[in-house]
């Protein structure tokens, strides 16, 4: 039966989206195309992503497509209409390219989600998916966050319209240089996910946002979240290193996606001497420069025990939190340095370790 309600609704959004495309540009009539009141049909083995925090999500908003969890433990990230979803497409078969050596782009796939190519299933094969390693597939229950970064979340090709939009989100990001999308955490006590969504994390502040947006998610009242923390700002600094090398890419609007098991107890003595940390993993596979007696050689074979268990020590801990770049609809080919990316990523790390100094 024909609902003439539903269709008056949809031929209004289409007319308005129409309008839209005439004042803005091609793009936006491309979206106008992709308009769809229903879902398309689940491939073979899959489901709705359970516990995504942000984005787009299956079965909601204007096209209905959203990110899928498939049995093997691969997420299914639909590809965006053009040029978002291709400029994706393209960002992870360039880093994932076994062909291409450039050492910069191999030394980038430790901070992104594992690409396994391009999926399509034969009931829909108009829908094209990212196949893409599911960050949260070996927890039980993940705690998930979504930041996005830069303080210019807009891309060059920004029409006004969405440069307006954009500021309009979140006016501390001008500041922060990163905002939050979305966030859940267990509590196991209650055995329950507490949701905060994106009218909250819209809601923080600069002075707030330590708190109550990085205090929530590491559970500060409760139970604080010391070790995790510090893995997080350990792989934020070398994210940041791999930032101050390369001069490839311009990322806007791209997230940084934490994720780690709340129903597993975070063991402080598991924690091994931070400070020592640094020459460690400098030198992997070597002895660490503080492990060294002064005139350079290493002390004993025993002190070389001691370092590699400190390490696999950490190693384990390092496992508990995966800290990964994600969403790359947005990011350009840059021969400059990503100050825009690099601000928020700097500032990130000093308001974990503010967390971690005032925390407890
Ligand atoms: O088209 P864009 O680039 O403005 O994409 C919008 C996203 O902006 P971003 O990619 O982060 O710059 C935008 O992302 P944010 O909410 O800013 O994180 C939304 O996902 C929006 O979808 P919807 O209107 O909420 O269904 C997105 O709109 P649609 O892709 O659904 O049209
Ligand atoms: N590789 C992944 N593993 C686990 N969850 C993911 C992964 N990629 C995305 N997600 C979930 O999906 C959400 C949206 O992802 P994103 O790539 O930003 O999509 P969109 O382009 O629709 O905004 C994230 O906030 C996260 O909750």
């Amino acid at each position: 039966m024909v609902n003439i309600r539903g269709m008056v609704v949809l031929e209004h959004n289409i007319f308005i989206a129409w309008q839209h495309a005439c004042t803005y540009n091609l793009k936006a009539k491309q979206k106008v195309m992709s308009l769809s009141h229903v879902a398309p049909a689940l491939p073979p083995g899959t489901k709705p992503l359970a516990n995504q925090v942000a984005g787009h999500k299956y079965g909601e908003g204007k096209s209905k497509l959203g990110c899928l969890q498939h049995i093997d433990g691969t997420i299914l990230k639909p590809v965006q209409y053009p040029p978002k979803g291709q400029r994706e497409v393209d960002f992870y078969q360039t880093v994932f390219n076994n062909e291409n050596t450039e050492e910069i782009l191999q030394q980038l796939r430790c901070h992104v989600p594992q690409f396994f190519g391009i999926f399509e299933s034969a009931e829909n094969p108009k829908i094209k998916y990212l196949k893409l390693e599911n960050l949260m597939y070996k927890f039980s229950q993940p705690c998930v966050l979504d930041i996005k970064m830069g303080k210019v979340t807009y891309d060059p090709e920004a029409p006004p319209e969405k440069i307006a939009l954009e500021l309009a989100k979140f006016p501390p990001a001008i500041n922060l240089g990163y905002q939050f999308s979305g966030m859940q955490v267990f509590n196991p006590e209650q055995k329950k996910i507490v949701k905060y969504d994106k009218y909250y994390c819209k809601k923080l502040t600069e002075d707030t946002i330590i708190k109550q947006g990085f205090g929530k998610f590491f559970m500060i009242d409760s139970n604080f979240k010391r070790s995790l923390i510090k893995v997080v700002i350990r792989k934020l600094k070398s994210m940041k290193d791999w930032f101050l090398k390369q001069r490839k890419y311009a990322f806007y609007a791209s997230s940084i996606l934490m994720v780690y098991d709340g129903d597993k107890k975070q063991e402080e003595d598991c924690e091994m001497d931070y400070k020592s940390y640094d020459g460690i993993q400098d030198n992997v596979g070597h002895i660490a420069d503080n492990e060294r007696t002064v005139n350079g050689t290493a002390n004993s074979e025993n002190e070389r025990t001691n370092v590699s268990a400190k390490m696999d020590e950490e190693i384990i801990v390092d496992e508990n939190i995966e800290v990964k770049m994600i969403d790359f609809t947005h990011v350009f080919h840059s021969s400059e340095e990503d100050q825009n990316y690099l601000f928020g990523l700097e500032n990130l790390i000093h308001h974990l370790e503010i967390l971690l100094q005032d925390g407890s």
